[in-house]
């Protein structure tokens, strides 16, 4: 079959030669603008951590609804902890998607001034281990990302270390979706409604079944089918800000599988990358041209998660 988005291999700009960089950069920077998705293999984030963390995430999801509830953390917005089946739905949607899911945040040390912006990650008593392993994936979901965003920092002139100090202790999310089973005829064929993502890039782990789909230039879904150990990334909507829309946040969803899959779940574990709440989203000077004139006025990462968090219903 052929593939929807392309494929690039991160230790080509990790640890290869000058000229394998180069070439890294350009494919990275090619993707981002063309279709705002890419696959990537050797990203460095360790099989055996993302096995131990499905796991225990199918764990966490099998219990009862009322002891999940007890993570359901209020006036948070989500943001850290559980949120229950049908409670966010797509910007533009009534209707609730058909997922529930567990978010885990940053920490930084004691003392750190950005230890007031970030409320404490959820403790699951009944799987000790839960909130630690994802927060263990965490750390190498950032490791990868920043890796990444030093190469897209390069196609764009800006230096490898533009993105380093606004994603130092950013406020990423890392975010375990449970889309359960179907059991009987949906109100909507979607299990995620179609939408941009927010944040600046989203690494996602191949889910445990099919059913991502991106919306591609002709207006036409295309399925997404990642390899074993390949990670798929796209442009969430402040990359798109920041470079003026030269990079592209392509709209993707996920759809219901076909009936006789209806009692099939489906676990995927998207990272949100996000920047410091005050970097400046203002379009760069070097992408706003005579062809692409400026769209969109300044605005701090902090000020358009809010507005973003409202449009979706997940803050009040
Ligand atoms: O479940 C997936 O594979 C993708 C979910 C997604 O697009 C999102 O949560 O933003
Ligand atoms: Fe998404």
């Amino acid at each position: 079959m052929k593939r929807a988005i392309p494929l690039v291999d991160l230790s080509k700009f990790v640890s290869g030669s000058a000229a394998e960089r180069m070439a890294f950069v350009q494919e990275l920077g090619d993707a981002f603008h063309n279709i705002g998705f890419v696959g990537v293999i050797n990203h460095g984030i360790p099989k055996a951590l993302i096995e131990d963390f499905y796991a225990a995430s199918k764990r966490f999801f099998a219990l009862p609804v009322d002891i999940k509830k007890k993570y359901e953390v209020a006036g948070m917005a989500g943001q850290r902890g559980y949120t229950s089946f049908g409670k966010e739905h797509a910007k533009q949607s009534q209707v609730a998607d058909l997922k529930e899911f567990f978010q885990i945040g940053q920490e930084v040390p004691a003392g750190h001034p950005f230890k007031a912006k970030y409320p404490d990650n959820v403790q699951v008593t009944e799987e000790p281990e839960y909130a630690d392993l994802g927060f263990q994936l965490y750390r190498a979901f950032e490791g990868a990302g920043a890796q990444l965003l030093k190469a897209i920092s390069i196609h764009l002139g800006l230096g490898e270390t533009y993105f380093d100090s606004k994603i130092t202790y950013g406020n990423s999310i890392l975010r375990s979706i449970f889309y359960p089973p179907i059991t009987q005829e949906p109100a909507s064929a979607i299990r995620a409604e179609q939408h941009e993502d927010i944040n600046l890039i989203t690494l996602l782990v191949g889910a445990s079944a099919g059913g991502l789909e991106l919306l591609n230039k002709e207006n036409q879904w295309m399925a997404i089918v990642p390899e074993e150990d390949e990670i798929v990334i796209n442009v969430g909507d402040m990359l798109q800000r920041l470079t003026n829309n030269y990079l592209k946040s392509t709209t993707h969803r996920v759809v219901n599988p076909p009936r006789e899959d209806w009692h099939l779940p489906r676990l995927s574990i998207p990272f949100f990358l996000h920047p410091v709440s005050d970097m400046d989203l203002s379009c760069l000077p070097s992408c706003i041209t005579a062809d692409n004139p400026l769209h969109y006025e300044p605005i701090t990462a902090g000020e358009y998660l809010d507005e973003r968090l409202r449009e979706i219903g997940l803050k009040k």
